[in-house]
């Protein structure tokens, strides 16, 4: 994907492609009596892709939001290049883009004026043709000037990621990014993902395609009921239609 100017990326990114970035050990997460991750350790690296897979209420989610920083674990911790996550320190606001399973849009601001509160918040260089480029990127040109309440729900989950990918990151989380898109934004889907990768961004994502960890996963995590069942790369862990191989 071309980028106009510099490339709008978080200070880290001088080292992009030199080992972990995201690092969870013992992280685990009850809601009163449910268990609904059990203890689990996970190293996310530069320039990889890992992807959560498992059945819906399987702790995707959750594990998401923690490595976030926007929930605590009840057990572990999560380190985000070497510190604790916490969603409020610049430096995480600064280098991790969220897309996550709720989104909130302002009802009198168009699909640009999103992408464009966005940009000046991250100061970001050369805004108006990376805005363009984003909304291209995404399928959304057309809509630029519509308000969220004229989308339709694949252009709010366009909206959705673009808002995540006009902000500058080392770390890119994902819940579920291929919902609601139609086979060709899917497929755009996955080339971004892997032009993330060959940036040295790491990504971590959930998703319930077998076909999009395939293509995009190099280290794919099998949750079930909260623990994880399987774990390694994709062709020997999971067969093409999503069961244990
Ligand atoms: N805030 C909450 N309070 C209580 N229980 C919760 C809360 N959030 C999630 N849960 C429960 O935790 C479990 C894991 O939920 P989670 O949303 O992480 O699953 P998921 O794998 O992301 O599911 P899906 O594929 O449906 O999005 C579920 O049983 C869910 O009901």
């Amino acid at each position: 994907m071309a980028r106009p100017g510099p490339l709008p990326r978080g200070r880290g990114s001088q080292e992009a492609g030199a080992g972990t970035l995201l690092r969870l050990r013992g992280v685990s997460r009850a809601y009163g009596q449910l268990q609904a991750l059990h203890p689990l350790d996970l190293d996310v690296d530069r320039g990889t892709c890992t992807v959560l897979f498992g059945h819906n209420g399987s702790g995707k989610s959750t594990l998401l939001r923690i490595a976030a920083g926007r929930d605590m674990p009840s057990t572990g911790r999560v380190l985000f290049d070497g510190r604790p996550i916490d969603e409020d320190d610049p430096e995480v606001r600064a280098r991790v883009a969220v897309a996550g399973d709720t989104v909130a849009f302002y009802p009198d601001l168009t699909v640009r004026d999103h992408l464009e509160l966005i940009a000046v918040a991250h100061d970001i260089a050369g805004a108006d043709a990376w805005i363009g480029q984003v909304l291209a990127d995404r399928g959304l040109s057309a809509h630029a000037h519509h308000l969220p309440s004229a989308l339709s729900s694949g252009q709010i989950q366009a909206l959705t990621l673009a808002a995540a990918l006009v902000r500058p990151r080392d770390l890119l989380l994902l819940d579920e990014p291929e919902q609601r898109l139609d086979p060709g934004a899917r497929g755009r889907l996955v080339h971004l993902l892997n032009g993330e990768k060959d940036d040295g961004v790491a990504v971590l994502l959930a998703t319930h395609q077998a076909e999009l960890v395939h293509a995009v996963a190099d280290h794919v995590v099998v949750l079930e009921d909260g623990e994880v069942v399987a774990a390694g790369e994709p062709a020997a862990v999971l067969d093409p239609h999503g069961g244990l191989a």
